[in-house]
């Protein structure tokens, strides 16, 4: 994939999708002509949902090369970036119903033959019912693995609850900056951004600190992609329910891209069918990356944060926004609370709430500290330390 060019590229009008040619005769000659006037040509994308296996036969006949629809390019291109377990079931997963589609175009062909309704000796079933059902033994295989891991996830994710760091998830369009950002925010080396669409096929969680050192844990994700294919929708929306745990999101627009506007839209439109908490709908904080490519950017949006996350411009801002925002959805506070050093009030608030500062006041044994505290937390301090 990686080594992929485009030849040339040309719009053209098609029919509705469900007639048996998508090109008028004119369309079609024209198209033909230019195919074979591109000696080094190996394949041609159609930018259309889905072709029928037997459009797709037949336009790869009349032009001797491959034929591929956004369907089959989005699922090579996660097939090439998929690294975990998941990522490669959920492949797996979206891959069947290409497959089940295939088996039943071989069917009517093998029926002309009189081959397909054949029973396959001893076992009172066809040979055709048997694909099917090895078909489906496979999709049931591969949706408990599935849910096999995703229950190990939802430990993870309990566990996450009790350690009481905010979580802000990263969503944006594919290749938006959404990783380079979370490695800008964290300084974790570990993180790839590359310039290729699905990057990220999998939530990975990075740890951050905030201004005034809370920290917190972002979670990149997979990033959206107008009209991506409905069973590739499902098998991966799956890996984005744990959005609906986390207390922050960070959409994360690239504002030079010439479509940033519809990009925005279909992001905003898969947010609204995740089912999500409608606090977190509320409280979305606009990003808008690589300003580096514009000159003199001025957002349209006024709450938008303008930052290049490639550069490092505006990132101060960002975190600000980000944690005036954690701070009020999580209910928690900057205190500064009066301690008598001799008591362990000041090693319990180490261990229950995050320690800025500590003012220490030699005269009378004592500290001023302040501290992040969550109201629960502050609830149990003033029940153990009364005074
Ligand atoms: N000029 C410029 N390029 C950037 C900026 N942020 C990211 N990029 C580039 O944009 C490309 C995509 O970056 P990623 O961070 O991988 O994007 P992503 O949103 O994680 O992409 P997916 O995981 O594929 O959805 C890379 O080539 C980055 O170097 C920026 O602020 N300015
Ligand atoms: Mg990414």
């Amino acid at each position: 994939l990686h080594n992929w060019t485009v030849l040339d590229k040309i719009i053209l009008s098609t029919k509705t999708p469900d007639k048996k040619f998508i090109f008028g005769k004119g369309n079609f000659q024209i198209l033909t002509e230019k195919i074979k006037g591109l000696p080094h040509i190996t394949a041609v994308f159609l930018n259309i949902e889905r072709l029928s296996p037997l459009t797709k036969k037949e336009l790869e006949d009349a032009w001797g090369v491959t034929v591929f629809d956004r369907y089959t390019v989005v699922l090579h291109i996660f097939r090439c970036n998929a690294r975990t377990k998941e990522a490669k079931l959920q492949i797996a997963l979206a891959e069947i119903p290409l497959l089940r589609t295939n088996l039943k175009n071989e069917m009517s062909h093998l029926d002309q033959q009189r081959g397909g309704s054949r029973y396959i000796m001893g076992s009172g079933e066809t040979f055709m019912e048997m694909q099917y059902r090895l078909l489906k033994e496979k999709e049931f295989k591969i949706r408990n693995a599935l849910e096999k891991l995703r229950r190990k996830r939802s430990v993870l994710r309990t566990q996450r609850e009790r350690r009481e760091f905010p979580v802000i998830s990263v969503m944006g369009y594919t290749n938006c900056g959404k990783t380079t950002l979370i490695k800008a925010l964290t300084g974790d080396e570990g993180l790839q951004p590359q310039d290729q669409l699905f990057a990220t096929l999998d939530i990975t969680a990075h740890a951050g600190y905030l201004p005034s050192h809370l920290a917190v844990i972002y979670v990149d994700t997979i990033g959206f992609l107008s009209e991506l294919p409905h069973d590739l929708i499902e098998s991966f929306s799956a890996t984005l329910e744990d959005v609906a745990y986390s207390d922050l999101i960070v959409h994360v627009r690239d504002i030079s891209h010439p479509e940033t506007v519809l990009q925005k839209a279909s992001v905003l439109s898969v947010l609204k069918n995740l089912n999500l908490p409608s606090h977190l709908l509320d409280s979305v904080v606009e990003v808008h990356n690589k300003v580096d490519l514009i000159e003199w950017y001025q957002s349209p949006e006024t709450n938008a944060i303008a930052v290049s996350a490639l550069l490092g411009y505006g990132l101060e801002e960002l975190k600000e926004e980000i944690e005036r925002i954690v701070l009020k959805t999580t209910g928690k506070r900057i205190l500064t609370i009066k301690v008598n050093l001799a008591g362990p009030q000041l090693s319990w608030l180490y261990k229950e709430a995050t320690v800025q500062e500590v003012d220490v006041m030699p005269e009378n044994g004592t500290a001023n500290v302040k501290v992040i505290i969550s109201n629960s937390a502050l609830g149990k301090y003033k029940k153990l330390f009364p005074q």
